[in-house]
């Protein structure tokens, strides 16, 4: 039988509040890493693309680590981080950095962006990784940033490294691919789902859980979805898929993570919906239309409403929140 993998379940990839001025809000970060976890979040993940990992400074990356850290600490939780770079040298002095932390549990690394150096070279590179950055490995398979398609050959070797504990799965299909990788499971390595509307279906296939941004919304019902999958309650599960697959929709109407920003502003979650150029705020329709479904279930809203210590921000109604194009907070009242 082969040993289980040392991630399963929800992992949620935080997204980095800011003030309506762009500043980093850590408060508003550890909050919403304690929600995650309280909720049922098997872990986090720092510095995602949700993150808005590209826009942040040195200092804020370690600032936001740190919170999270915190947060997993006292959780029991493990904490996953985020290193993207196409060079390979540089990924490596990155993750011996984290390593030499002792409170990362893996990194999440996709195939070096941009460069489209082939399967054999990225297999190389993951390999130099594996070797000399000291963390267990997270790949994360998403082609359409990256660039780097990966076929199933490629990633059983990736699979089979030492040191690499699972995969993102984010290549937009469940496909042959897909099923070669569910069909033949390696030991301790996971298969997580990182397309957010398909996680349903590919957890009902196999995946042992998922890394998606929407979890930031409704994390006790993902939680519950992976779960209710993983002991073969299909009917239930099948269910609040296609329900978490609609929120989930709504949620990637603009890029990502604007709208879910928007989302957690007006839940009087986050205290701005603001994101760092090049991303610009979503439109007041789409988070209108997101917040509709973001706390459909019962007992979700009081699991994801304000917490006391949030009861400066003034509570905001679906109709009046959006943001100006800088990304600049401005309400609208519709
Ligand atoms: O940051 C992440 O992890 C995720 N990023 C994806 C993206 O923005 O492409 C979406 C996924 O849900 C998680």
């Amino acid at each position: 039988m082969n040993p289980e993998p040392i991630l399963n379940g929800l992992y949620v990839p935080l997204v980095t509040p800011f003030t309506d001025d762009l500043r980093l809000a850590p408060d508003a970060l550890a909050r919403l890493a304690d929600e995650a976890l309280s909720a049922g979040a098997s872990g986090l993940v720092a510095l995602g693309t949700t993150a808005e990992t590209a826009t942040l400074s040195a200092e804020e990356r370690e600032t936001v680590v740190d919170v999270c850290s915190a947060a997993c600490r006292a959780h029991g939780a493990p904490l996953v981080v985020g290193v993207g770079t196409g060079d390979t040298a540089a990924a490596i002095t990155s993750l011996r950095a984290l390593a030499a932390r002792g409170d990362v549990a893996a990194a999440l690394v996709p195939a070096p962006p941009y460069i489209r150096p082939g399967e054999a070279a990225t297999l190389a590179h993951f390999t130099a990784l594996a070797e000399h950055g000291g963390l267990p490995l997270v790949v994360y398979d998403i082609p359409y940033r990256s660039g780097q398609t990966l076929g199933a050959g490629t990633i059983a070797a990736l699979g089979r490294l030492p040191g690499v504990v699972g995969i993102k799965h984010a290549t937009g299909a469940i496909d042959a691919t897909t099923m070669e990788l569910l069909g033949s499971p390696l030991p301790g390595f996971a298969l997580l789902g990182g397309d957010d509307i398909v996680l349903s279906p590919l957890v009902a296939a196999g995946a042992h859980g998922g890394i998606v941004a929407s979890a930031n919304v409704r994390t006790a019902d993902f939680a519950e979805m992976i779960a209710l999958w993983r002991r073969g309650s299909a009917a239930p599960a099948r269910a609040l898929g296609a329900e978490l697959a609609r929120l989930s929709a709504a949620l990637f109407t603009e890029p990502n993570p604007t709208v879910i920003k928007g989302v957690l502003h007006a839940q009087n979650r986050i205290p701005s919906p603001a994101v760092r150029m090049p991303l610009l705020a979503a439109s007041a329709d789409s988070v209108r239309r997101a917040v509709l479904l973001a706390g459909s279930r019962e007992g979700n809203a009081a699991r994801q409403c304000p917490s006391t210590e949030m009861t400066e921000m003034p509570s905001r109604s679906a109709t009046e929140v959006s943001a100006g194009p800088s990304g600049s907070a401005t309400r609208v009242t519709a």
